[in-house]
């Protein structure tokens, strides 16, 4: 099955955008594992967007958990979660069954499953997809934390080819990377936060879309964790957030960027931090290689960037072909849809990163 992900933490997604409901399957919460809903709630809240720049498709998101969870606790059996889909205007998507939008999965499903998939919304290849991944992933992430003590925080680095002045994770302060749990979008910065909006509202206003780049940070791993060849970190947190509709590129510590440097100028020196025979603490003085050396985890924070690309569905006419009579054709698309995938991203992308994470470590 193609929807599913994981050994030991297993997810399995259901659903397209439009049908009654979505919802995952999740196996291996350890049994008795008292899971918040107060927390899983609010992240739940926060992927679904902020008015005027995210999409005007309204949901509750309201998380029902009908299987392996009792008195608060998880059995240890699967936990099935199904979310509602209500707010549905699928008039909008009539003229997609033939004419297919630029950049979205409207071809390219309809190729796969012979013309029998559901194009509403953009069905099973929908964002909308991200709300069930986002139950899995804050559960994972809740496990990590109070079992492991890791912590994973996600935010905007980039949106355009604007230069925002968002701090990396390489600068900032503790303090300055848990105060993004206080923002209503994932910035350190207010000012950047602002200058995000602004351009965002500019490109709505335009009937355009624009990407951006989310910086990961996973923080309090131990060294160890991973293997090579091909449980490498890096190949399972790339699979898993290759499931995020719209991500287009990841790359870990300099990333790409590695490969304009010298190994002298890039090579990250290891380093005993304290003189505690006992208890010898090792840290790298940089961390070009985003905590990952031979796909295992060296101790210090993981840290990726991910590319969002724009959003497909765009108001301005684009050129595309109409299937059923086998002509070009121009494209007006109708609807809602988010002129920013990037910033609703933020939480799909750190859910990712857990589930993939989670399974490795148990
Ligand atoms: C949270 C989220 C919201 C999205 N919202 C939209 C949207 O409103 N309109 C749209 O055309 N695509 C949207 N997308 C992107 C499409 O789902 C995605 O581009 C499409 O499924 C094709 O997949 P690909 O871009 O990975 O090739 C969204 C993606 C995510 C993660
Ligand atoms: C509904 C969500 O996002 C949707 C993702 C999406 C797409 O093509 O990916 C297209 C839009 O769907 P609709 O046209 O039905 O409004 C977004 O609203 C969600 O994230 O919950």
């Amino acid at each position: 099955m193609s929807s599913q992900l994981g050994n030991k933490f297993k997810v399995n997604i259901f659903g397209e955008s439009h049908g009654k409901c979505i919802g995952v399957v999740i196996e291996g919460i350890p049994a008795g594992f008292e899971i918040d809903l107060d927390k899983l709630n609010l992240f739940m809240q926060k992927r679904k967007g902020k008015k005027n720049i995210s999409t005007a498709r309204n949901e509750s998101d309201e998380v029902n958990i009908v299987s392996g969870f009792f008195n608060a606790k998880a059995t240890g059996t699967p936990l099935t979660a199904i979310i509602k889909n209500s707010d549905v205007k699928s008039k909008d998507y009539e003229q997609l069954k033939n004419i297919f939008r630029p950049s979205h999965a409207d071809y390219t499903g309809y190729v796969k499953y012979n013309g029998f998939n559901d194009y509403r919304g953009g069905g099973h290849f929908s964002g909308r997809l991200t709300a069930p991944l986002c139950v899995a992933g804050n559960i994972a992430m809740q496990i990590l934390k109070k079992n492991y003590c890791i912590e994973i925080f996600s935010h905007i680095i980039n949106i355009g080819c604007l230069d925002m002045g968002e701090k990396s994770f390489y600068s900032a302060t503790y303090e300055e990377i848990k105060s993004i749990n206080n923002k209503s979008l994932a910035f350190i910065d207010e000012n950047a936060m602002n200058i995000a909006i602004e351009e965002i509202e500019k490109v709505k206003k335009n009937g355009d879309s624009v990407g951006g780049v989310i910086e990961t940070g996973i923080f309090g791993i131990k060294t160890g964790i991973g293997e090579p060849i091909f449980d490498t970190i890096e190949g399972n947190i790339a699979k898993a957030i290759f499931a995020v509709p719209a991500v287009k590129g990841i790359d870990f510590g300099a990333g790409f960027s590695a490969g304009y440097m010298k190994g002298s100028e890039y090579n990250d020196r290891l380093n005993y931090v304290n003189d505690d025979e006992k208890n010898l603490k090792i840290e790298t003085k940089t961390n070009h290689d985003g905590g990952i050396n031979g796909g295992i985890s060296n101790g210090m924070p993981i840290i990726f960037n991910t590319a969002v690309k724009p959003t497909p569905s765009i108001y301005i006419p684009q050129e595309t072909i109409n299937i059923s009579t086998g002509k070009n054709t121009t494209l007006q698309i109708k609807g809602r849809h988010d002129p920013a995938i990037v910033t609703r991203a933020v939480y799909p992308v750190m859910s990712a990163a857990a589930i993939a994470l989670l399974d490795l470590i148990l």
